[in-house]
């Protein structure tokens, strides 16, 4: 009888779940290597935004770049052009590239190229991880901090090392799973507020982000483990707006600031030009961005970065057709013309 019933549950099992071996962290680490060179410069990069986030640094932190990568070739073009545009810049405002993997999504639809890389369903995670890693070398190469969202908690066991700065997303700000990932994190991480419009959650993230965690993950050969974390110091808030409207605007930077002050956090903050804070329009983001630079000058210093969904050409793509170039998949972005031009004048 008992064996009926396990044969029966395995049938279930094996129903609903089918499972294929991936490459080991390490394993796709040593394949696609950084160098001492590189690492010198992830390190140096991520210093410098520990030092905007904390005030050290008044330069304006900039993380700008496609909601999506999609496309090798138009994620590396359009990090040549803002690799020359953060040499131009550096002056006054530091420059990372979104290089983003994973798309965290409301119901359902393309979860991004560590996924689905073929952008065919196929769902080839192997080839995936491998591009995605390849890509982010490439564009650390020309000498671009990146930012991604580490949805997967495993995720960071392959690309972490590649990163400056990594942002939780608004879906997942209030899993305990993530604030443990973040707690054993050697970046920045920004918290961003939930999809509600309310900071409550990320400022909980931010504490519990910040204390050493006991948990379970994967080691470097891929097996199941005990991890135990240090604590993550370098947390902070992204305002990206809810579904109630934007929190841009000066009375809900300056009314967070004061939370966050209550709340002995770090008031210096990063606000997202996108997403809510656009109403989902990608030409919105320049007011946005224009209004935050007019808070700054208006003497409210806690505003230490924003953030753009910015890809070569205007928009996402259509519904039918071929894919047209350097457009985005997932939301829609500001053009390279318009980018440039507004981040030319901060
Ligand atoms: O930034 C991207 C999207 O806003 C997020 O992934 C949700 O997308 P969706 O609502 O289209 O699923
Ligand atoms: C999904 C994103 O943002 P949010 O979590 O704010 O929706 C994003 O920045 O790509």
């Amino acid at each position: 009888m008992q064996q009926l019933q396990s044969t029966a549950s395995q049938q279930q099992t094996e129903a609903t779940r089918r499972s294929q071996p991936l490459p080991s962290p390490v394993t796709l680490r040593d394949r696609l290597p950084v160098d001492a060179a590189l690492a010198g410069q992830i390190a140096s990069h991520r210093q410098t935004i520990r030092n905007i986030l904390n005030g050290e640094d008044s330069r304006l932190l900039i993380i700008t770049g496609p909601c999506s990568l999609h496309d090798p070739k138009s994620a590396l073009e359009y990090g040549h052009k803002l690799a020359e545009l953060a040499h131009r810049l550096n002056d006054r405002a530091f420059i990372v590239m979104r290089a983003y993997v994973e798309k965290p999504r409301t119901t359902v639809g393309w979860k991004g190229m560590l996924y689905d890389p073929h952008l065919d369903g196929s769902h080839d995670l192997a080839t995936g991880l491998t591009v995605s890693r390849h890509l982010l070398l490439d564009l650390a190469r020309l000498g671009l901090p990146l930012a991604t969202e580490l949805l997967h908690p495993m995720a960071g066991d392959y690309l972490g090392d590649l990163l400056s700065w990594a942002a939780i997303g608004a879906r997942t700000t209030e899993s305990q799973i993530h604030r443990e990932m973040v707690s054993g994190l050697p970046m920045p991480v920004g918290f961003k507020n939930g999809t509600d419009g309310g900071i409550d959650v990320a400022c909980d993230a931010m504490g519990s982000a910040s204390h050493p965690h006991s948990h379970m993950g994967i080691d470097d050969q891929g097996r199941a483990a005990l991890l135990q974390t240090a604590g993550n110091p370098d947390t902070h808030l992204v305002l990206r707006g809810g579904h109630d409207g934007p929190n841009y605007d000066a009375q809900s930077v300056t009314r967070t600031v004061a939370a966050l002050q209550q709340r002995g956090q770090n008031p210096r903050l990063i606000v997202d030009c996108s997403h809510a804070n656009s109403g989902k329009d990608p030409l919105q983001q320049p007011a946005v961005l224009r209004d935050l630079l007019a808070q700054r000058g208006e003497g409210q210093q806690h505003i230490a970065g924003v953030m753009l969904e910015s890809h070569l050409n205007d928009g996402r793509q259509g519904q039918e057709g071929e894919l047209a170039y350097g457009v985005s998949i997932t939301d829609g972005c500001l053009g390279w013309e318009k980018t440039c031009a507004l981040l030319e004048g901060v």
